[in-house]
């Protein structure tokens, strides 16, 4: 369902994505995991046709989303760290507005919606403004509109950030049940390995924008001879942390300290 050759991102002069090849089967629940910074939200990016990659080949349901990018559109469903909600309309409209900007016909869209809303335990409060919901409710209204027009593959980038793990973990229980239902391929990313081991059938980890290892979760766990994905994890990245931040704040330093030295 995905196939990615040598895909590489260059910004300027920095490589973001270097050379990075792997596949995603049809049905298969797959994360792509790596510290801060690694490259995976870039990688999503060019999968979604949000970027055009500088190097290599990218395949979605065997189409090149350079060349297809509205069939390659219509083929996915995508959830951004960032909520993107209309929190002014209500769950309804914000399901309704993406059916009808994706043409889903109007039947199957109100058929689709309730089922939706019901499975994603929002269907009591369909009438209730986004802006309105809690952080795990509006979570999954995103996800649950993301469904709406029954797409191929969903794309979820960091979809539990800041959720409790109750919100956690219900959310992963309903797009793992819609996996099964209707065989869409998810593809994800998150910080918590935890659920990574529980929810991903195969596991990718990427870091300074190249992948360091493939595999289930327990064929990655016995190859690094460790018995949780944490620590598997963490044998492949090593433990420095990688700290955008503080790279732009001690260039921020350096720019202000070169500035006062050429006022001396
Ligand atoms: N528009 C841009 N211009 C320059 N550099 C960028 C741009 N976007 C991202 N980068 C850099 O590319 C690298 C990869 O970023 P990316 O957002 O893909 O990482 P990530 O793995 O998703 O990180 P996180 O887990 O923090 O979301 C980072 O070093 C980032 O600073």
């Amino acid at each position: 369902m995905i196939q990615v050759e040598n895909l590489c991102k260059k910004y300027g002069d920095f490589t973001a994505v270097d050379n990075i090849s792997f596949q995603v089967g049809q049905g298969e629940i797959f994360a792509f995991l790596g510290p801060n910074g690694a490259g995976k939200t870039t990688t999503i990016k060019m999968l979604t046709t949000l970027l055009k990659p500088t190097g290599g080949q990218l395949r979605i349901d065997g189409l090149d989303p350079s060349d297809n990018a509205n069939e390659v559109r219509k083929r996915f469903g995508i959830v951004f760290q960032d909520p993107s909600l209309d929190g002014d309309m209500t769950a309804y409209e914000n399901m309704e507005l993406h059916g009808v900007m994706y043409h889903v016909p109007r039947k199957t869209r109100i058929a689709r919606t309730e089922e939706l809303l019901r499975t994603f335990e929002l269907w009591e409060r369909r009438n209730d403004q986004a802006k309105m919901f809690s952080g795990g409710l509006k979570r999954r209204l995103e996800i649950a509109r993301a469904f709406l027009h029954t797409p191929k593959i969903l794309f979820l980038d960091e979809p539990t950030l800041g959720l409790d793990p109750q919100n956690r973990n219900q959310l992963w229980s309903q797009v793992k049940m819609l996996n099964k239902s209707e065989g869409v391929t998810v593809f994800l990313t998150t910080h918590y390995m935890d659920e990574a081991d529980r929810v991903a059938q195969r596991i990718a980890i990427i870091d300074h924008g190249k992948i360091v290892a493939e595999g289930t979760p327990e064929s990655l766990k016995q190859q690094t001879n460790t018995t949780s994905l944490e620590d598997a994890y963490l044998a492949y990245t090593g433990s420095s942390i990688r700290d955008e931040s503080a790279n732009v704040s001690s260039d921020q330093l350096r720019q202000v300290a070169q500035m006062w030295s050429k006022k001396r």
